[in-house]
């Protein structure tokens, strides 16, 4: 079977499903961020084959979010791409930002959006999410998403300074994601969310439960957020 045959089985297996196409251009993607990986660590994948059917797989679990519209997004810390390429490539055709702070991911990034035609839609921002959240990126997207970037109450300073006001932030989480939850009160009282919605996903094929934590931005941001970079991670609020 063809990879882009084991995509559709994997993405079946949670109710969703894609043009045949589009299946393909997701496969041609990863066939690009897996040459990648030789030279800059791109992902954690251990195969092309595990790139397709776990790892883009978990990022497609964004199109079973009803409420949220993917048409102004920017994926923080998107490392090789993910979730944002297959936010791309598979959810119409809304703009979006790939924000990675390492310049050799960066340059992937650059090229992997050039290589799939993207350049009209998607732009690569070279930053740290602390830099793009009080300059060009504030409050200027619909929806921030991240995944395997950092525990919530540190995510929600990168992500919810990048949303306007009635936004989302969508925070990519495993099993646990409650017990960050309770631990990222005090982050989002001081930032001014609070939790949409909670959605349980289990990945076909037995590769694991996921939560997709949606934030909703209920007041601008306060000049002092967010704090430097490094800041938000060492001193948690
Ligand atoms: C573990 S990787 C995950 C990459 C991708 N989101 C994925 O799911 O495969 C975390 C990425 O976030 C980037 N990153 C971490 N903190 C960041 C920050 N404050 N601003 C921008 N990028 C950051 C890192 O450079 C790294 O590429």
């Amino acid at each position: 079977m063809g990879l882009a045959d084991a995509l559709a089985r994997h993405l079946a297996g949670m109710g969703l499903s894609v043009p045949k196409a589009v299946g393909k251009r997701l496969v041609a993607y990863a066939e690009l961020a897996w040459t990648g990986n030789e030279r800059a660590r791109l992902t954690g994948a251990v195969s092309l084959e595990e790139l397709v059917t776990k790892h883009l797989v978990d990022c497609a679990t964004l199109w079973l979010l009803r409420g949220v519209r993917w048409d102004r997004w920017i994926d923080v810390g998107s490392g090789a791409g993910l979730p944002g390429m297959v936010l791309a490539l598979g959810a119409g055709d809304g703009r979006g930002a790939l924000l990675e702070a390492t310049a050799k991911k960066a340059a992937f990034l650059r090229s992997a959006v050039a290589a799939m035609g993207l350049e009209d839609r998607v732009e690569v921002v070279q930053e740290r999410a602390e830099d793009w959240g009080r300059g060009g990126g504030r409050e200027r997207y619909a929806v921030a998403v991240a995944r395997a970037v950092a525990p919530a109450r540190v995510l929600a300073e990168y992500l919810l300074p990048l949303v306007e006001v009635g936004g989302r932030a969508v925070m990519m989480k495993g099993p646990r994601a409650g017990d960050e939850l309770a631990e990222a009160h005090a982050a989002m009282e001081v930032l001014g969310a609070e939790v949409e919605d909670v959605v349980a996903v289990s990945l076909p094929e037995g590769e694991g439960e996921r939560r997709l934590v949606v934030l909703r931005k209920t007041r601008p941001t306060e000049a002092a957020y967010p704090r430097r970079p490094g800041v938000p991670a060492k001193r948690p609020l």
